[in-house]
């Protein structure tokens, strides 16, 4: 049975056996964190596949786990599913090493691979009783098991249908069904939503959110950001087998995001609002602006003002694209959080009534873009 079974062939290292690693000292059952990867290396030849990885996912979160083809998502869900081993570094499910305690792990840890197995001939409830046994799950436990099984994934109406018949989606529903036969703590999906029509697509999303809630903790990877973004607690942005950022989309917007658009809601003056803001930081601006004040218009038709200012001061950050609308101020400028808020009570300071700041969120495709490079190696 493919999730058991410890795959030596590509290991072009010695396999790491983890003497400083011992077994229990990693996070443990009951603690808060249910999977940890620690300084996780692989290498295949001269790839460096997945490069000193470390993070780790609490208990009842969802982890995305993203980057380009070939980062070394698959390598790492793989070393954790124990189908191979580290070249250095260890990692951990449920307190568990992978290393040094493979079998308490399997027994812990469901895995959907991103390709499935070829199982023709049989049917889908036989496949999932042969893993159901696999696991040691017998009599009315097993037959209980399945029943929840094939009732929580939407199979039991195709319980009797030959594999080689299921399309695409019916066999990503039998895959997770396989992972979760055993009442793992720890799920581990490897591009569940490859291939799937939006409707499946939200279902496999609205039963992923319901295993979390019932306490299962879930690594998962996609290259469908927006989806991700919906389901997951937290990300991991991987790229050339390094670890880029980690944290929640906000975490890691505020560490990265130096570009930022605001929306001001000046309730008396916005247009002198505007202008100041323009004016006071092409004056701060240690390259003279080019002072380009054009009227244009906005998608509702309204008469805007837009320019564009720069700024070498250190105080207020630079600022582009002034645009005045009715009560609103829009603008770009680049800087942190820190100097929004800078720029904000500056602008109190000044006299204006400002009822609302809106800063626009960036969504977790813009931040794969700012953080990855497109590299492959
Ligand atoms: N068995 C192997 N033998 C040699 N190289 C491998 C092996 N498995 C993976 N690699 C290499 O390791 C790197 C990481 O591959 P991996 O499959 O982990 O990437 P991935 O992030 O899952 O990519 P994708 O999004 O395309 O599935 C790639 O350069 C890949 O070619």
């Amino acid at each position: 049975m493919s999730t058991t079974s410890q795959d030596s062939q590509s290991t072009s290292q010695p396999a790491n056996t983890s003497p400083n690693n011992p077994s229990m000292s990693g996070v443990h059952s009951g603690t808060a964190d249910c999977i940890e990867l620690r300084r996780l290396h692989r290498y295949f030849g001269k790839t460096h596949a997945v490069h000193d990885i470390s993070f780790s996912v609490r208990r009842g979160h969802v982890f995305g786990y993203i980057g380009p083809n070939g980062a070394g998502k698959t390598t790492s869900m793989r070393i954790l599913a124990t189908l191979d081993l580290p070249s250095f570094g260890d990692a951990f499910v449920d307190g568990f090493s992978v290393v040094n305690d493979p079998e308490l792990v399997r027994s812990r840890l469901g895995f959907m691979p991103d390709s499935f197995g070829t199982y023709r001939d049989v049917n889908c409830e036989e496949y999932l009783d042969f893993f159901a046994r696999a696991y040691g799950l017998t009599g009315r436990d097993r037959t209980r098991r399945l029943r929840e099984v094939l009732e929580f994934t939407g199979t039991v109406g195709m319980k009797d249908k030959p594999i080689r018949g299921l399309s695409k989606g019916m066999k990503q529903r039998l895959c997770l069904g396989r992972a979760l036969v055993h009442d793992p703590a720890v799920l581990i999906l490897d591009e569940p939503a490859a291939g799937l029509d939006p409707r499946a697509r939200i279902q496999l999303r609205q039963m992923i959110r319901q295993l979390a809630n019932r306490g299962k903790t879930v690594l998962i990877s996609s290259h469908i950001l927006t989806e991700l973004a919906e389901m997951c607690d937290s990300v991991g942005i991987i790229e050339q087998g390094q670890l880029l950022a980690t944290g929640s989309v906000e975490d890691i917007q505020r560490q990265r995001a130096q570009h930022r658009e605001l929306t001001l809601r000046v309730l008396e003056r916005a247009g002198e609002a505007g202008d100041l803001i323009r004016k006071h930081l092409a004056e701060q601006s240690s390259n003279p602006p080019t002072s380009n004040s054009t009227p244009t218009s906005n998608s509702n038709g309204a008469s805007v003002e837009t320019s564009s200012a720069n700024s070498g001061d250190q105080s207020l950050p630079p600022a582009s694209q002034v645009v005045v609308d009715g009560e609103l101020v829009r603008f770009e400028f680049e800087g942190d959080v820190r100097d929004q808020a800078n720029l904000v009570a500056w602008l109190i300071g000044q006299g204006f009534l400002i009822a609302e700041v809106a800063a626009h969120k960036k969504s977790l495709e813009d931040v794969f873009l700012q953080v990855t490079e497109g590299l492959v190696q």
